[in-house]
């Protein structure tokens, strides 16, 4: 597994096309539409509704077509496009690739970003010569901090997967790793950023319980989330020691961190990963 960052400076990325720019794709829109990133041409995006492709009305950088209104449009996205990102849910890709298909410029890139959605499914999709790479970002991708695992199906040569690293890392981190390994990374980072939110909606109801208002309980576990998760990026310690710091012998931290650990807080991560594996799994059979 190797591990990379963003890069100072590179070449364009080629020109782009992105059928679905929901919560992920329009994540990954946004990290790509930052100041500094270099992109050849207009970023085609294409949505189900009108009202969705209306958010981009008047932008320069995006031309937006809507597939409710437009039965052409996934098509005329991916014209003239280098690289194309499959951003739709997971049961919509096989049609969404039959559609495009022959559409596709030869030698064009198709990366899906669907959760067990098996490059082969798509492969068999599409024509000759066109590689596919799957990826798995997360939604910090918005911010430039995202962490994204990049898989070549069989159809992917070196220069494919090195054209769609560069492409996550101007949205974030890159790990390049073997497809059967991708699920493992929806697991840990692309679902990830939910498991903090959940860490975040229940330490604000708790504080809420203890007395603090709405506000101030948001302020405290905010700042406290973001402060942590800096001291670990800045320090690079690691978080056990991070978390021995705070934790004084016979001291506050020791008695809550105790009663976490009693209810088994290793134990259910573990459960929690292997159900979101399983359920990738479970996609993968069209389940
Ligand atoms: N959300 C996440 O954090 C992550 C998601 N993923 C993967 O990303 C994919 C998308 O998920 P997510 O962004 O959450 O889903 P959303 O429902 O938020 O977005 C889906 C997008 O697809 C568009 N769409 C639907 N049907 C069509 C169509 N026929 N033609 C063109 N566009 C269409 C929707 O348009 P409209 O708005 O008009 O409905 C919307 O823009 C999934 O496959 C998921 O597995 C991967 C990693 C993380
Ligand atoms: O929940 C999902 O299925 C997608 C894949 C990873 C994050 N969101």
């Amino acid at each position: 597994m190797n591990e990379t960052t963003r890069p100072a400076e590179s070449d364009p990325l080629p020109r782009t096309a992105m059928i679905g720019v929901g919560s992920m794709g329009g994540a990954i829109l946004a990290g790509l539409r930052a100041p500094g990133v270099r992109i050849d041409g207009p970023i085609a995006v294409t949505t189900r509704s009108l009202a969705s492709a209306e958010q981009f009305a008047g932008a320069e950088d995006v031309v937006a077509f809507a597939s409710e209104s437009d039965p052409e449009a996934n098509r005329r996205a991916v014209r003239g496009a280098r690289l194309v990102i499959l951003g739709v849910k997971p049961w919509m890709i096989a049609d969404a690739v039959r559609e495009i298909a022959d559409a596709l410029e030869p030698g064009a890139i198709v990366v899906s970003v669907a959760a067990g959605v098996p490059s082969a499914a798509i492969e068999a999709l599409v024509p000759a010569g066109i590689s596919v790479v799957r990826a798995m970002p997360n939604t910090p991708s918005h911010l430039g901090l995202g962490a994204t695992g990049v898989a070549p199906g069989a159809s992917a040569d070196a220069a494919a997967v090195d054209t769609v690293r560069r492409l996550f890392e101007t949205v974030g981190i890159v790990l390049v790793v073997h497809e059967d390994q991708i699920n493992d990374v929806a697991a840990v980072s692309g679902s990830g950023p939910a498991y903090l939110f959940l860490y975040a909606e229940e330490m604000t109801a708790a504080a809420a319980r203890l007395g603090f208002d709405e506000d101030q309980a948001r302020r405290l576990v905010l700042q406290t989330i973001v402060g942590a998760a800096e001291l670990m990026r800045s320090t690079g310690e690691d978080p056990a020691r991070l978390r021995r710091n705070v934790t004084s012998p016979k001291g506050t931290t020791e008695r809550a961190i105790a009663v976490l650990q009693d209810a088994g807080w290793g134990a259910l991560f573990d459960r929690a990963l292997a159900a979101n594996v399983q359920r990738s799994e479970e996609l993968e059979r069209g389940e």
